[in-house]
């Protein structure tokens, strides 16, 4: 579980006019095993708000918890327990070959080689990539970047994974095969979120959305509750999901 208590971050010292509230006040639980959509337009906060998740952001007021114990009191805990993957796998990726990328987070966990191997290769499996773990890094193109920076975070196991615009740079059969290992593990009990302006991937997979405009929580929702409000978001839905609503223009596809 996930427990986000009255969070607020700030960007800037606050005594000048750049100051900026990025995530306002916030609350929210994230049970296990559930599969959360974060979704909102950019700068609405939702990078910073899961940053918060384990501890690469500080908020300036509010708490967050990882199973049960507050990320400030054990941030190794809570990076162990919650995986995360960025928008820019560039800033990610450690290791000079796709094999010892994806085996660099498992080995600081200090699990077995046969244990390391199984979930390597069952990782890039699951981002399309099996065989290629000889590759260097240097050599891969931007989505195949991406899919690396996946596959390590799959490879963590971790109790809580989330996913910062993970289907960008992917392309599809990539996109399927991620989502379908990321449904697995929503069924093992891992909780899923998923932070995206656009819905199209994720809607039909997710439990519940979250919705931020201006750092706040506008919508927090089932799925089928949320879309009609979703489109006043400025966030894409899939086409035929969004709320049209008679003498509303929608977000959805055209
Ligand atoms: N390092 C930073 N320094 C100053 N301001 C920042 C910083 N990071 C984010 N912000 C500001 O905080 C607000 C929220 O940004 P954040 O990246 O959390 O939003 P987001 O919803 O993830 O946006 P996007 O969809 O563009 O990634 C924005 O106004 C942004 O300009």
């Amino acid at each position: 579980m996930i427990d986000v208590n009255g969070v607020t971050c700030r960007y800037g010292d606050g005594s000048d006019d750049g100051a900026v509230t990025a995530v306002d006040d916030v609350s929210l639980s994230v049970p296990d095993g559930e599969f959360l959509v974060v979704a909102g337009a950019n700068g609405s906060g939702k990078t910073t708000l899961v940053r918060t998740f384990n501890g690469l952001a500080t908020p300036d007021a509010g708490t967050v918890a990882v199973n049960g114990t507050p990320v400030a009191d054990d941030l190794v805990a809570a990076r162990t327990a919650v995986g995360m993957v960025f928008q820019d796998p560039r800033d990610q990726l450690v290791a000079a070959t796709v094999g010892a990328d994806v085996a660099f987070g498992p080995e600081n966990l200090g699990l077995a080689h046969e244990e390391i191997d199984r979930r390597v290769a069952a990782a890039l499996d699951a981002v399309n990539m099996a065989g290629r773990g000889e590759d260097r890094i240097a050599s891969l193109s931007g989505g195949e970047r991406e899919r690396v920076a996946i596959a390590g975070a799959l490879a963590m196991e971790p109790d809580h994974l989330v996913l910062d615009e993970p289907f960008t740079g992917l392309d599809e059969p990539a996109r399927r095969s991620v989502v379908d290992r990321l449904r697995e593990r929503r069924r093992a009990g891992t909780s899923v979120i998923v932070v995206t302006h656009d819905l199209r991937d994720v809607l039909g997979l997710a439990d519940r959305v979250v919705g931020l405009a201006d750092g706040r929580v506008a919508v927090d929702a089932a799925p089928e509750a949320a879309v009609g409000d979703l489109p006043g978001l400025d966030v894409r839905v899939p086409a035929g999901a969004a709320g049209t609503r008679a003498g509303e223009t929608s977000a959805s596809d055209p």
